[in-house]
């Protein structure tokens, strides 16, 4: 019930939604389809009938119309057929991208990305946003779809049935008794049984397809991790250790695997052998009737096909329990982490003032320690503060607050108006050209001329021709020259202020002094706040703020 609840959860805003009307009108031609298809089956089975009866009566005039009849019902099966696959994919993939938006805007919006790494997160958002959201949407509309064809199968064979059945005399008890319809009810005793065992066989399917949906989703981050961090795997010659780890790691897929093929073999030798007996067991529920002469030998084949039909309706939960444990294991991780994504706090909009401000803040750890205690500081517009304190003390926590991404602080503060940026020590570098990576994150395209000048000015000379040049440079950069080029961002964006975190780091003393007098000469209307561990800075600032006098003493 819970499951339903969940998926319902998931599924009724985009159903109910009336943008999505046409999704709706795809899905009932392709019901349409599958409908119409049945009926043509249950012509064929007519046609069945009267094939074999002609062939017993060896009527050769009857036999080749009878055949032509045949190809044309063949035809328009296998329209019906690809076409009503086609139309269920087209709903498939518009429902997807729907929910897959949904979930990267929900996941998006308010910094929630962030800060569900705060916390507890649910395992490999990734994992659900790529391939949940697949499953979900492509195993919930072939699952309808499946059940409505499997029940108009139930209901259309199990009239042709119980009509071919007759009435039947058993002897009990040295009496006659008239059994109505007795070949459905061999085929509804038939795949009752057959579901039951399936359950018994199948249960455990569920728990185990949701353990290997997460560990296969362990591995493949962890495996992108090691690309990540390749050049310090390979410095720290840290290959075994990682080694051991992706082998542990894919050890528990293996193992969870050999569980589930046990499972599923067991499964399928009881599947299968239920399968295979099936198409027998009509031929022989059909003799008595047969010897009645209740039915004629083409009634023999019509029973059969009747038989399969109703069976296959009736066992379309014992032959789709893999999709169904599947269906119902993704439809548990995408509630999980949409109810993740829904319990984070929401952060309020910090106020906007002429300056950064804040008082009596108290920043804190996500697990509540204390970090700093009541600090108080301000940026007035134009001036430029420079901030230090012993290393772990909470400067870029601080930092985080005032951009207003850190949740875990009491008080007050301000921003200041305009557009703000923060340059933290380790600059993100997107893979791409390096126009993009220097405009990030905006999507304006700067002139040629105004990106060549700012990496000019950044000391980026050597990267001047290379604008169009694609690569990962993240990897291919020095730590100075990916934090020169998150300067030359910041030449280029003009920022009303500009937070610097330790983000002159990786450069010699020198270095770095150049560095911010040219961003003071060139962004002069631009408050400047830094944190750094570099004195030699100090003096180029207005102002100087130790933090350690905030700091909490343990
Ligand atoms: N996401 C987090 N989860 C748990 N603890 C955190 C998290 N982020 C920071 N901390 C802890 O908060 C403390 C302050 O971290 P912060 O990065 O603000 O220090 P810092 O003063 O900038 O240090 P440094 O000068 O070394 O960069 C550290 O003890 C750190 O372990």
């Amino acid at each position: 019930m819970d499951l339903l609840k969940q998926f319902w959860r998931l599924a009724a805003p985009y159903w109910f939604d009336k943008a999505n009307w046409f999704s709706w009108v795809l899905l009932v031609m392709s019901v349409g389809a599958s409908l119409t298809m049945v009926e043509i089956t249950v012509w064929l089975n007519e046609w069945n009938r009267e094939f074999y009866d002609a062939l017993a009566e060896l009527k050769v005039d009857a036999i080749y119309p009878l055949l032509i009849d045949f190809c044309g019902l063949v035809a328009v099966i296998v329209l019906l057929l690809v076409y009503a696959d086609w139309l269920s994919q087209l709903v498939q993939i518009r429902w997807r991208k729907w929910m897959t938006e949904r979930l990267l805007d929900r996941w998006f919006a308010n910094g929630t990305y962030y800060r569900m790494t705060l916390g507890e997160e649910p395992d490999n958002p990734d994992q659900r946003i790529a391939e949940d959201a697949r499953l979900l949407t492509s195993d919930s509309v072939e699952l309808f779809i499946g059940a409505i064809r499997s029940t108009a199968v139930l209901i259309a064979f199990s009239s042709v049935l119980w009509q071919l059945s007759g009435n039947l005399s058993i002897p009990w008890n040295g009496e006659m008794i008239q059994v109505a319809g007795y070949l459905f009810w061999v085929a509804l005793i038939y795949a009752i049984v057959g579901t039951g065992i399936t359950q018994l066989f199948g249960y455990k399917l569920h728990g185990l397809n949701y353990q290997q949906q997460s560990k296969e989703a362990d591995f493949r981050a962890s495996l992108l991790r090691k690309r990540d961090k390749a050049e310090q795997i390979a410095l720290f010659k840290g290959e075994a250790n990682e080694l051991q780890q992706l082998k542990r790691s894919f050890t528990g897929i293996v193992s969870n695997w050999g569980l589930l093929m046990t499972r599923r073999k067991n499964l399928g030798l009881v599947v299968n052998s239920y399968h295979q007996t099936a198409k027998m067991v009509p031929l022989f529920a059909g003799i008595p009737a047969l010897l009645a002469e209740i039915i004629t030998l083409g009634g023999l084949f019509q029973v059969r096909m009747a038989f399969m039909k109703v069976y296959s309706g009736f066992s379309w939960f014992v032959h789709s329990y893999d999709d169904l444990t599947r269906w119902s294991a993704t439809v548990v991780r995408i509630g999980q982490f949409v109810e993740a994504m829904e319990n984070q706090p929401l952060l309020p909009e910090p106020n906007k003032q002429p300056q950064l401000d804040c008082q009596d803040l108290d920043l804190f750890t996500p697990e509540g320690k204390p970090l700093l205690n009541k600090v108080e500081l301000s940026l007035p517009p134009h001036s430029q503060l420079f901030i230090s304190g012993v290393s772990g003390l909470g400067k870029s926590t601080l930092l985080r607050t005032l951009a207003g991404i850190w949740p875990f602080y009491q008080g007050q503060f301000q921003q200041a108006e305009g557009q703000t940026m923060l340059m933290p020590q380790k600059p993100y570098l997107p893979a791409g050209t390096l126009r993009g990576c220097l405009s990030y994150p905006s999507e304006q395209c700067y002139q040629d001329a105004e990106l060549t000048r700012a990496l000019a000015l950044v000391g980026l000379d050597n990267l001047l021709d290379s604008l169009e040049h694609q690569c990962e440079w993240q990897q291919r950069l020095s730590g100075g020259e990916q934090q020169r080029l998150s300067i030359a961002r910041a030449l280029l964006a003009k920022p009303d202020t500009l937070i610097l975190d330790e983000a002159t780091s990786s450069l010699d003393q020198m270095g770095a002094k150049q560095l911010l007098e040219m961003v003071k000469q060139q962004l002069p209307q631009t408050s400047l706040m830094m944190v750094s561990h570099q004195l030699a800075l100090k003096p180029l600032f207005e102002r100087h703020l130790d933090l350690g006098r905030f700091g909490v003493t343990q």
